[in-house]
C-alpha cells in the first residue's frame, strides 16, 4: 500500500513537457523542509491505496502522461512496484524527486527530474551528488533558485560536476520571491546552457490553487 495525498489531471507545469496534459499522483511525506516549499500539505495524512487502486484512479482520465511526485516519493518502497507498473500499463512514467535519495533502483524507463537543493532552499547538505552519475539523457536536472546567491552557487555547481553536458538542466525561480526577468537575464548574460522555467500551473490558477 502506498499513502497517496492526491491524485489530479492538469497540464504539466514544470520540465521539458510543461504544457502537456498530465495526470499526477502525489505520495504523502518528506524527509526535506525546504523554506520555500509549495506542498507543506503533502507532508502528513494521505489514503491508503494499493497499486492497483491507483492505476483505477488513473484510467478513466484517458492520459498517457503521469508523474509520481510528493512530498519525496522515493520514500515509499512501494512506489517501486508501482512505476513498474505504470510503465507495462504503456504510460509514459515521470518522477519528481528532491535529490536525497538514491536513484539507483528507478527503472530506467521513468524520467526522473531531479532538484538539486540550492542554499536558499536550506537542505544543501542533503543533496546526493553521486546521483548524478545515475542520469540518462531523458532524465533533467532541477535548479530551484531563490536569489543571486543561489544563482551563482547553481552556476558554480554546473561547473563543477559537468551537469549541463550530461542531461537538460532547468532552472526555476521560486514562485513569488525572485523576478523572473532577473534570473533570465542573469542566464543570457552568462551564457549558460539551461532552460528558464516557471511553474506555469501557478500563472494559470494562482499560487496558492491545489490539485492543479
Ligand atoms: C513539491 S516538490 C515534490 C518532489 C520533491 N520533493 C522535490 O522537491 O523535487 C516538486 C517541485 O516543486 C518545486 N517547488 C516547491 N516549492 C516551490 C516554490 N515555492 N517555487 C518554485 N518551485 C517550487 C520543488 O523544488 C520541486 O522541484
Ligand atoms: N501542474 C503541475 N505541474 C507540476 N509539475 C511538477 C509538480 C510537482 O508538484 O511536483 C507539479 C504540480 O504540482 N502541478
Ligand atoms: S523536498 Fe520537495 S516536498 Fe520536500 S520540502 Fe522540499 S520541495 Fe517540499
Ligand atoms: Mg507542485
Amino acid at each position: 500500500m502506498l499513502k497517496v495525498t492526491e491524485i489530479f489531471k492538469s497540464i504539466q507545469g514544470e520540465s521539458t513537457r510543461t504544457g502537456l496534459p498530465c495526470l499526477f499522483v502525489r505520495l504523502t511525506g518528506c524527509n526535506l523542509r525546504c523554506t520555500w516549499c509549495d506542498t507543506e500539505y503533502a507532508f502528513y495524512g494521505g489514503t491508503a491505496m494499493s497499486v492497483e487502486d491507483i492505476l483505477n484512479a488513473l484510467a478513466p482520465h484517458k492520459v498517457s502522461l503521469v508523474e509520481i511526485t510528493g512530498g519525496e516519493p522515493l520514500l515509499q518502497d512501494a512506489v517501486y512496484p508501482l512505476m513498474q507498473a505504470l510503465l507495462d500499463g504503456g504510460y509514459t512514467v515521470m518522477l519528481e524527486t528532491g535529490g536525497s535519495l538514491p536513484l539507483d533502483k528507478v527503472p530506467a524507463a521513468v524520467i526522473k527530474i531531479v532538484d538539486v537543493k540550492c542554499p536558499g532552499s536550506g537542505e544543501v547538505l542533503q543533496n546526493r551528488y553521486d546521483n548524478l552519475e545515475c542520469l540518462q539523457p531523458h532524465d533533467e536536472v532541477k535548479f530551484v533558485i531563490a536569489d543571486r546567491t543561489d544563482y551563482e552557487w547553481s552556476r558554480n555547481a554546473l561547473q563543477q560536476y559537468g551537469i549541463d553536458k550530461k542531461v537538460q538542466v532547468l532552472f526555476s525561480p521560486v514562485y513569488d520571491k525572485l523576478p523572473l526577468k532577473d534570473l533570465t537575464e542573469w542566464v543570457l548574460e552568462d551564457g549558460l546552457l539551461v532552460r528558464v522555467q516557471t511553474q506555469l500551473h501557478k500563472w494559470i490558477w494562482g499560487e496558492d490553487a491545489i490539485g492543479v
